[in-house]
């Protein structure tokens, strides 16, 4: 691995994952993941579409085999059948996956009884996730009443009845509104301050750096790099974050950057593709030339930022490519 290891602790790891590998066919989806998380930690899993994240966690959460490595959470080894590290485990699909016409209260209890929780220590349970989700209000409405972010929501609620060590979220703020999305990344980040350790995958790297204690970078299957989000932008230090906004054919433009010196990822990406993120060595230096080579290719430059580097420039400088093209 070419980044700094982070530094999960000496004590006894609540998931340990070694040298994982998955395929598909020809296609090897997971390539040799290695990831340690500590108790209270919450770690990312940060890549673009399609890079392994969620074939890594249906690995560590005994939904699929591995075709080689192992999974270990709190020191208990993990199978595709029933087992102690299952019920370890609290798993948070992509997927919302409640009973609509059950309450909030009512949903949580049967996913606590799936767990065989005593009655009373159930009920109370339950009081605590509500609060710990932030749906208390909402405890006796209808599921099919609720908005899309408290769906999510209490989603993530139903994977935490049980008390499990190690909460395992699937990109949990894919679609959801600002407002929800900060909803749930505060509900994450106050089941880190309990003590629980999480792993959250994302392709939000502002969602990483905001939340995560250490990060792993995973691009078509392999861990590039893995550490606490300044140990990962400390890579790129000295750097500049470049981003021109202009119209064209930036596909080419950002290929055509590359050939340049001092230039060490280019790619196009923004929401609308109307954007080529760069990093650079000293960028006010190498502006004019960016912006000959834009003239030269018919580019047309609207805007040009040029920042302190982040996650995302790190991801560009370690792959080339952007988290999201
Ligand atoms: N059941 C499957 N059969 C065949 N290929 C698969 C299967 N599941 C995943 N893949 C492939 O494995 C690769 C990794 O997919 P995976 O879903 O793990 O990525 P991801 O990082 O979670 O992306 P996304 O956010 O899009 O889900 C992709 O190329 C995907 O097409």
């Amino acid at each position: 691995m070419s980044a700094p290891t982070g530094h999960a602790s000496s004590r006894q790891a609540v998931l340990e994952c070694a040298h994982l590998v998955r395929r598909f066919g020809e296609r090897t989806a997971v390539d040799d993941v290695s990831m340690r998380i500590a108790p209270g930690e919450t770690y990312g899993l940060l890549g673009p579409n399609g890079a392994g994240k969620t074939t890594t966690i249906r690995m560590v959460c005994g939904l699929l085999r591995p075709d080689a490595g192992s999974v270990y959470v709190a020191g208990r080894a993990m199978s595709t059948a029933a087992g102690p590290a299952k019920q370890l485990i609290g798993f948070v699909p992509q997927d919302v996956a409640l009973y609509p016409d059950l309450s909030v209260r009512e949903n949580l209890r049967f996913f606590g009884r799936l767990y065989r929780l005593p009655r009373r220590r159930l009920e109370r349970r339950v009081d605590e996730v509500l609060h710990l989700v932030d749906l208390g209000s909402r405890a006796g409405d209808r599921v099919d009443s609720l908005s899309g972010g408290m769906r999510r929501r209490l989603n993530i609620g139903a994977g935490l009845v049980h008390s499990p060590t190690l909460l395992v979220l699937d990109e949990p703020t894919v679609g959801v509104d600002p407002q929800s999305r900060h909803a749930i990344l505060e509900s994450v980040h106050r089941f880190g301050e309990e003590g629980m350790a999480v792993l959250y995958t994302t392709h939000y790297m502002e969602e990483a750096e905001r939340l995560c204690d250490r990060v792993g970078i995973i691009d078509r299957g392999r861990l590039v790099a893995e550490g606490t989000p300044r140990e990962l932008v400390a890579l790129v230090a000295e750097r500049d974050r470049v981003r021109l906004t202009a119209v064209g054919n930036l596909t080419a433009y950002a290929k055509a950057c590359r050939r340049m010196a001092r230039i060490e990822g280019a790619a196009r990406s923004g929401e609308h593709g109307d954007v080529v993120e760069l990093v650079v060595k000293d960028a006010r230096s190498l502006l004019p030339d960016l912006l000959d080579l834009a003239h030269e290719q018919g580019v047309g430059v609207r805007s040009v930022e040029i920042d302190e580097p982040d996650l995302e420039s790190v991801f560009l400088h370690l792959t080339g490519t952007a988290l999201r093209e």
